[in-house]
């Protein structure tokens, strides 16, 4: 059980390879004109699984991987923003909500700053949290990685019970 401290830290991270003729979507938001998209049982919205590997890591819950198991077929497809909602259940259970989320992303191309408001607002949307609290960041890996996607998120959360 964890302690019942004002405030916990939570760190998430994820990658998926990238091939041409997948979809590629990150934070719940499509990106247009990917010529590469993201190898994955799910989705694949690298995104959202390190919010929720993120929100998870901050009460030691585990990681997403336990609770949607890449070998269930059940899973397959799936939706990544039910990943992000069965995480804030648990968070909210134990009496916890997200106050604010930095995340990054590392990809080449497409550049990805038009998009930069509406994943923020998707992610936001997805933790009730105003646009605001979630700061979104993207690098390129310098030609290192280019079929490739890295996400990165830190999420603070707040005691909500007394
Ligand atoms: N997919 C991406 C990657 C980066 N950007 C923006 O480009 C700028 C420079 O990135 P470096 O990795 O070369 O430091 C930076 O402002 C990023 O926001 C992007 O829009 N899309
Ligand atoms: C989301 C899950 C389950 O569908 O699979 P993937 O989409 O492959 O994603 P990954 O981040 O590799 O691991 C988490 C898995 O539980």
């Amino acid at each position: 059980m964890s302690s019942a401290v004002p405030y916990r830290v939570g760190f998430g991270e994820d990658a998926h390879r990238l091939e041409a003729g997948l979809p590629l979507v990150l934070g719940g938001v499509p990106v247009p004109g990917a010529e590469l998209g993201a190898v994955a049982h799910s989705d694949g919205d690298a995104v959202l699984h390190a919010v929720a590997d993120a929100l998870l890591s901050g009460l030691a819950l585990g990681d997403i991987g336990q609770y949607f198991p890449d070998t269930a077929a059940e899973w397959k497809g799936l939706d990544s923003r039910l990943i992000v909602q069965r995480a804030l259940e648990l968070v909210r259970g134990r009496g916890y909500a997200p106050v604010n989320v930095a995340l990054v992303v590392t990809l080449d191309r497409p550049k990805l700053g038009p998009l930069r408001a509406e994943i923020a607002a998707s992610v936001a949307q997805l933790l009730d949290l105003p646009g605001s609290e979630v700061g979104v960041s993207f690098k390129t890996s310098e030609g290192l990685a280019p079929a490739h996607v890295q996400t990165r998120v830190t999420v603070l959360l707040g005691r909500t019970e007394k």
